[in-house]
């Protein structure tokens, strides 16, 4: 098949998912979120990578936004927030994570593939992404792709539009978001 015939399938299957993706519980979180004092972003792999993305943007808002591993990143409160993208919701060191966290005092928030899981359970806001994941050994009639790759997209396409909703809630636009970003690159 073509690139453009993959692209094509590939932008189905994110409407088809991110379409059923719970509006209330994505609005739970964007009201968490303004809340919080200090926010924390973490996940494993590709799916991590999405996560630190989705923090790039947090602060692009103004928001105190670190990602988990960080140097500079500082300890956590119960005043602060731990957001984390982990398809399975089994990787042990992000439910790990999660346990201290809610240890701490601080609310745990998930999206993933499997609300039922580890780190589902620790989590106060779960929103359910309807993705295969990395070890179903094909995706069936949900994805061609392979292993997590349709949940990490929907993943960036989730907080992208999370963004748009904080920056309504903030009074942000692309101008205010763009003079908070890094000027030594
Ligand atoms: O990097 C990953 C892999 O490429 C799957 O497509 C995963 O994101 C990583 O292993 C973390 O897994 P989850 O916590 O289940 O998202």
């Amino acid at each position: 098949m073509q690139m453009t015939s993959y692209t094509e399938s590939i932008m189905n299957e994110l409407q088809r998912t991110v379409a059923r993706i719970d509006d209330q519980s994505v609005g739970l979180l964007a009201g968490r979120i303004v809340q919080a004092d200090q926010i924390f972003v973490a996940g494993a792999g590709r799916s991590g990578l999405m996560m630190r993305a989705f923090a790039m943007r947090l602060m692009h808002i103004g928001l105190r936004a670190y990602v988990v591993g960080e140097t500079v990143t500082p300890g956590l409160t119960a005043q602060d927030l731990l957001i984390i993208g982990s398809g399975s919701g089994e990787t042990k060191s992000l439910a790990v994570m999660a346990e201290k966290a809610a240890k701490a005092g601080a609310p745990v928030a998930l999206a993933t593939i499997v609300p039922e899981s580890t780190i589902g359970r620790l989590s106060e806001i779960v929103i359910r992404v309807p993705a295969a994941t990395k070890e179903t050994a094909d995706g069936g009639a949900t994805t061609i792709q392979p292993m997590g790759s349709l949940f990490e997209q929907s993943l960036l396409l989730l907080f992208d539009a999370l963004i748009l909703q904080l920056m309504d809630l903030t009074g942000n636009n692309t101008s205010t978001m763009f003079g908070r970003h890094a000027n030594l690159e």
